[in-house]
């Protein structure tokens, strides 16, 4: 590693974020192994098939569709990146890592600012239109499953603040990846329950996250229940499942898969299903051979992907798509971007979707992409 390095003790490791307030930055907080990144100032772009030995951290993104129109998403994704410095902080231990000149990073106050913003959420007349076009290539058997998503805009009074609205969804998503992308003057940020992959040398490991209920103060354990019990749930879980095994199959002999479990997040539940085994590939063909998932895109994945383009009337750019963080070994995690925004400048395009199933239906799955809208909602 050609990094130096050299303690530092920051009342909040996002006065690294904000120190290089003009330059390109990552951020990826882990909640597996509690461990914070920051990584500010682009140093290398990585080509295929260069190796990251000498590299602390890259960072890694991939557009959902292999390639976007729209000039919001433009210049994101579909590259790998190193930093010129990096910010871990892990065990409350905060650690300044510099390639070259060191930084001193000055102490700032980071608050949490409210945001007042009007919400154009008035979209259900679109969503019904998108669910019976969906539902009727369902209907024709074409797919199993197609995971459709909206584009919710909200117009802020003010410039948002990002470290306002990280320092919040670090805070209320305790079990989520925390991830932000600024580029050219935007960022791309959420707090994701779903990893698509993780290497640990040898060790491929993917979850299915599928299937959803909203959690109830009075009575959680019952939902949980209801969640683990419901056959339309289970259905569109199965397909995820079912579709990752088969492509881990292909390349690993034994493919294991725990039993189907309940992750809570702040506002709901979902079923998440770890599916593992050994093999020496990379992580980034891993990436190639599981996304997406059905959890994202749909069953069979090619179809699917073609109804979500045909009738989404947004583009999902970052959306749903692969980030990921990988050390000098090559091992790391790649997560889907999902309960995710992009901000430019005041306003804030914020993305939610749900899976559809032949038993979904339309208001139902309207209401869950409104709950799973609340991780944006609330950071503000
Ligand atoms: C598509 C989203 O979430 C996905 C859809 C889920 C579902 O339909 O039950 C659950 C988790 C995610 O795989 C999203 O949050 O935007």
């Amino acid at each position: 590693m050609k990094y130096q390095k050299t303690e530092v003790k920051l009342d909040n490791s996002l006065s690294f974020w904000k120190h290089f307030d003009k330059e390109e930055r990552v951020l990826f907080y882990n909640p597996l192994n509690n461990e914070l990144i920051i990584g500010a100032k682009r140093l290398k772009t990585f080509g295929q098939e260069e190796n990251y030995n000498n590299y602390l951290y890259v960072f890694s993104s991939r557009t959902f569709f292999d390639s976007v129109k729209d000039q919001k998403w433009a210049e994101f994704g579909n590259e790998t990146v190193a930093f010129e410095y990096y910010l871990v902080e892990k065990k409350g231990k905060q650690t300044l890592y510099y390639f070259e000149d060191l930084v001193e990073i000055e102490n700032l106050k980071i608050k949490s600012n409210e945001h007042f913003y009007n919400i154009s959420a008035d979209d259900y007349e679109e969503w019904k239109e998108l669910f019976a076009n969906v539902y009727y290539e369902i209907s024709s058997r074409k797919v199993n499953k197609v995971v459709i998503s909206r584009e919710v805009k909200i117009v802020c009074e003010t410039l948002v603040n990002t470290e306002s609205v990280l320092k919040n969804l670090l805070e209320k998503n305790q079990n989520s990846f925390i991830f932000a992308y600024f580029k050219n003057g935007k960022t791309f940020l959420g707090a994701t329950p779903e990893i698509l992959v993780q290497k640990e040398k040898d060790n491929i490991i993917s979850y299915a996250l599928a299937g959803t209920i909203l959690r109830n103060d009075e009575d959680d354990e019952l939902q949980k229940m209801m969640l683990l019990n419901d056959r339309k749930n289970r259905y569109e879980h199965q397909i995820v499942i079912d579709k990752i095994a088969d492509v881990m199959k292909q390349y690993i002999r034994d493919v294991i898969i725990d039993e189907i479990k309940i992750l809570t997040l702040k506002n709901l539940h979902h079923l998440q299903t770890r599916i593992y085994g050994k093999d020496n590939s990379t992580l980034s063909e891993w990436v190639t051979r599981l996304h997406p998932t059905p959890a994202l895109g749909g069953n069979p994945a090619y179809k699917a992907l073609e109804i979500i383009k045909k009738y989404e009337k947004h583009e999902r750019g970052l959306y749903a798509a692969p980030i990921g963080i990988m050390d000098e070994n090559g091992d790391g995690i790649f997560v889907a971007g999902i309960r995710s925004a992009l901000i430019c400048k005041n306003m804030v395009f914020a993305y939610t979707g749900g899976g559809i199933v032949d038993k979904s239906e339309c208001e139902a799955e309207y209401i869950e992409t409104n709950n799973k809208l609340k991780t944006i909602i609330e950071s503000l």
